[in-house]
């Protein structure tokens, strides 16, 4: 249970929504117990008397019955409305710590786990923790206070009675227990299976135009069917499975009414109890026997928990290799050194900056040129600050950038990535992305800039676009020159162009650099480009390719 412990602070958090709802678990506990008694003392009323048993002492009986059932009913729903919404709201809360963190991680630690990884700690993850949190909590309590009552009412009743029902139940809560941890495991393979069949499909869609011009449409068909077969064999085997639970509970009511019968029958014959006594002991056993059966699913849900819990601790515990020790606000000018600046990949092991030298001052423009794979994105992503060096170092402004204000010279930098992403949403929110307050004007203006314009203007929807999965294609130079746009709205002092102008024809590449040039004289400009078309207004040139990466510029 130590991962679970780090829970700790969230139930203090919660502490007085959780102590209203042990008090509700009490309440609705007495009330379903107490009414037990008044329906022995009608049965036993009209056993005897016959027809003349129904008088108002039996009708007073009856009411409070009822009365007692709807105030079951009431404690129980506020029961449920007190922990259950704990536990969804410590739910939100992890949540929330898990995506902060997401949004802490350095590149190299994205690169290093798979997203079906982080996606599963928000979801499944968290799930399991909730259901810890919420029905394991609730239960448990529910089961020790309604233990204690119904047990003091029992041994009211008859001592030996209450020994001979209590004994089997803990029996009940072991079997159910091994049969829910059965259950959790197939139920882990059946989901397994599931997300198999989602991962191909989701593949097979994507690829689709692949697979047409391959003609493999029955292959991928054949394929389909054999996961969707796996899948079925999963599934039937954890039904199998989850149909002794209930069996096994209704088993062991059976048992036990035959034990009361038994016994009660016998010491009724003895005239040692009343008929009335031995209707109690009924409804108290059927009371018992479902908080029973709970302990054992929550026993396999708890482990669960532990299990998911120490997962998420695990990946909390990792610290972000990006650190911001500068909490000050300033501006940036953008003059920049690199000093001997190499770079090696942690998880591949590849060195992909070898001392690489130059200085850029503010305002003057850099191209930077070499053959595929010789460093060029990994110099962005430096000068991005989403990777550090792991020899040499970069001044900005004079200043080592790892003492920089992260936020803040992220503020001043506008980046092109070399594979142009755009989010799921209209266009003007895609251009507008790195701005507060972007007003409809301001987009159009920057979007003319990137020689995009004209092209929206001839959607149905126009700025109101939607791209990406639910809107419309873009063609790879429309996506690249949203993103030319989205980088420049900032109005960056820095701006890193990563080969971002490939997918262009050189007429479109001409009218953006005619339409951005007085942007580009007032910002430090960085052009990463494989054509001598792009990089032959620049300043300075700087070669990767030549000796050992070393070029002062
Ligand atoms: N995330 C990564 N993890 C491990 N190795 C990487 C990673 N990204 C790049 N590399 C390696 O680092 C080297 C430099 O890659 P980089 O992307 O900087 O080259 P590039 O000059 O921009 O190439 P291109 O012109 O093809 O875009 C390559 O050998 C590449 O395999």
């Amino acid at each position: 249970m130590n991962a679970l412990k780090t829970l700790n602070p969230y139930f203090y958090k919660h502490k007085i929504l959780l102590l209203w709802g042990f008090l509700f678990i009490i309440c609705s506990n007495f009330f379903n117990i107490y009414k037990v008694q008044f329906v022995g003392k009608s049965v036993d009323e009209i056993s005897k008397k016959g027809q003349a048993g129904f008088n108002q002492d039996v009708l007073i009986y009856v009411g409070i019955i009822v009365g007692s059932s709807l105030l079951t009913g009431f404690f129980t729903f506020m029961m449920r409305q007190t922990i259950i919404v704990a536990s969804r709201r410590i739910e939100y809360q992890l949540k929330n710590k898990i995506y902060r963190h997401y949004q802490e991680m350095s590149l190299t630690d994205y690169k290093t786990t798979r997203i079906g990884d982080l996606m599963n700690r928000l979801s499944e993850d968290v799930v399991a923790v909730r259901m810890y949190l919420g029905p394991g909590v609730m239960y448990i309590a529910n089961l020790i206070i309604l233990l204690v009552i119904t047990s003091i009412y029992m041994l009211n009743t008859d001592v030996e009675m209450t020994l001979w029902s209590l004994l089997p139940l803990p029996i009940l809560s072991f079997l159910i227990y091994k049969v829910s941890s059965i259950i959790n495991k197939k139920s882990k393979i059946k989901q397994k299976s599931q997300s198999d069949i989602s991962t191909f499909v989701q593949d097979s869609f994507s690829g689709i135009r692949v697979v047409k011009y391959f003609a493999k449409e029955k292959y991928i068909e054949k394929s389909y069917g054999e996961k969707v077969i796996d899948y079925q064999d999963k599934s039937l085997d954890l039904a199998k499975t989850e149909a002794y639970f209930f069996t096994i509970i209704l088993f062991v009511i059976g048992l036990l009414n035959v034990a009361i019968l038994f016994i009660g029958g016998e010491k009724y014959m003895a005239k040692e109890i009343s008929v009335g006594k031995i209707a109690d002991f009924f409804l108290y056993i059927n009371i018992l026997i479902f908080p029973f059966s709970m302990v054992g699913w929550v026993t396999s849900i708890n482990q669960r928990a532990e299990a998911s819990m120490s997962r998420i601790n695990e990946f909390l515990d990792k610290k972000s290799n990006i650190i911001n020790r500068n909490n000050r606000d300033y501006e940036i000018k953008g003059d920049i050194e690199f000093q001997n600046v190499s770079y090696t990949y942690p998880n591949t092991g590849i060195q992909a900056l070898k001392n690489v030298n130059f200085k850029l001052k503010a305002g003057n423009s850099l191209a930077i040129m070499g053959k595929t794979g010789s460093g060029k994105s990994t110099i962005a992503l430096l000068l991005c600050r989403l990777i550090d060096p792991t020899e040499g170092k970069i001044l900005i402004d004079g200043k080592d950038l790892r003492e920089h204000n992260i936020n803040v010279y992220r503020k001043y930098i506008g980046y092109i990535p070399q594979e142009s992403y755009l989010f799921s949403d209209t266009i003007a929110t895609n251009i507008g992305f790195g701005v507060d307050d972007a007003t409809p004007e301001l987009i159009e203006e920057f979007a003319k800039k990137a020689d995009i314009h004209k092209n929206i203007l001839g959607f149905k929807e126009k700025y109101e676009t939607m791209v990406g999965e639910r809107g419309v294609m873009l063609s790879g130079g429309q996506k690249q020159r949203i993103c030319i746009a989205r980088a420049l709205i900032k109005k960056p002092e820095i701006l890193i162009f990563d080969d971002s102008l490939s997918a262009l024809d050189t007429e479109t590449e001409e009218n953006i650099l005619e339409n951005i040039e007085k942007d580009l004289k007032n910002c430090t400009s960085i052009i990463i480009t494989h054509r001598e078309s792009s990089a032959k207004n620049a300043d300075n040139i700087l070669n990767l390719s030549s000796l050992d990466n070393s070029v002062v510029a």
